[in-house]
């Protein structure tokens, strides 16, 4: 892992949940907090990609780290995600909702299902998390709340309005939630990245090629972002410096979109 701005163990004893950390920027992000010295909850579908990292963190880190395995589109899974995390760890003081991603199709080719799949996993993951967490970040006038969102939202992207429809919400939701909590200290905010490298912009540029070159051909940079670049900004995010920044929707972007 690349050397970082902050300090190894800056954020030792804090506790935090990373939702979508089996894989991708959840995973990355789950690594930087862990250097951080974060004590872990890591959700997501995949028990065995949990599993290992589990024992990958814990044992590289020497944090707690604990993991949870299940659907958090669903609001009873999410309550019981919130019960094991305050019983095996502690009070929560930094969510991160990065599970999400899905279904990438122009309009009228998504079904009825392919919405409900993108809807459920971009923003209704996100709606029960944070209901489920902001409660103990406002009584104890601390809390950090960051959000994946899109900058796809901003821009437009091909074949991205129905992805948009819920990452836009979590967008809207950040504003809400950031008013809403300010005054306890809790701040709420998004990272919106633009194409990321990962498998699954590797499939595009194998499936679809013309597609996914239309995705790196908004970026000045003429790249797409890499892991650590999209985790860093979440990190910064997630520290206590990071107090007076609060409703924000960040573009870690290349500079696809600007203003
Ligand atoms: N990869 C990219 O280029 C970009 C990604 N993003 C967002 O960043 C986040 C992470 O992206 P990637 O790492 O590329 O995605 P990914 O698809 O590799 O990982 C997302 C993780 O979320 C988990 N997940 C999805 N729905 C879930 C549910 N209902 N319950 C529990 N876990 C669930 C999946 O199992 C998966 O491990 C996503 O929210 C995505 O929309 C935003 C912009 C660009
Ligand atoms: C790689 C996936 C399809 C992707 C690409 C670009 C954006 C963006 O610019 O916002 C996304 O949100 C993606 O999920």
């Amino acid at each position: 892992m690349r050397a970082h701005a902050w300090s190894k163990g800056c954020l030792q004893g804090q506790v935090a949940v990373v939702t979508g950390a089996a894989q991708g920027i959840g995973r990355t992000i789950s690594e930087q907090l862990a250097y951080t010295g974060v004590n872990l909850m890591l959700a997501d579908l995949s028990e065995e990609k949990l599993d290992k990292l589990r024992g990958e963190l814990t044992s590289e880190y020497g944090i707690d780290c604990a993991h949870f395995v299940g659907d958090l589109s669903n609001e009873s899974t999410v309550k019981e995600l919130g019960h094991r995390a305050r019983a095996e760890l502690g009070p929560v003081d930094i969510l991160v909702n990065c599970a999400g991603g899905g279904v990438i199709l122009p309009f009228l080719e998504h079904t009825a299902e392919t919405l409900k799949q993108t809807v459920d996993r971009n923003l209704w993951t996100v709606i029960w998390c944070t209901r489920e967490f902001i409660p103990d970040m406002r009584d104890r006038k601390y809390g950090r709340v960051i959000n994946l969102g899109a900058d796809s939202v901003r821009n437009g992207l091909p074949d991205h309005a129905g992805y948009n429809a819920a990452k836009g919400g979590v967008h809207g939701l950040t504003t809400g939630l950031a008013r809403e909590f300010a005054r306890y200290g809790v701040t709420v905010n998004t990272v919106a990245p633009c194409a990321v490298a990962t498998p699954q912009l590797a499939h595009f540029l194998e499936s679809q090629p013309e597609l996914a070159q239309k995705f790196i051909d908004v970026i000045p940079l003429g790249r797409a972002g890499e892991l650590d670049e999209i985790a860093s900004a979440v990190i910064y995010l997630a520290l206590p410096e990071a107090s007076f920044i609060t409703g924000q929707v960040l573009s870690v972007n290349g500079g696809s979109t600007m203003l």
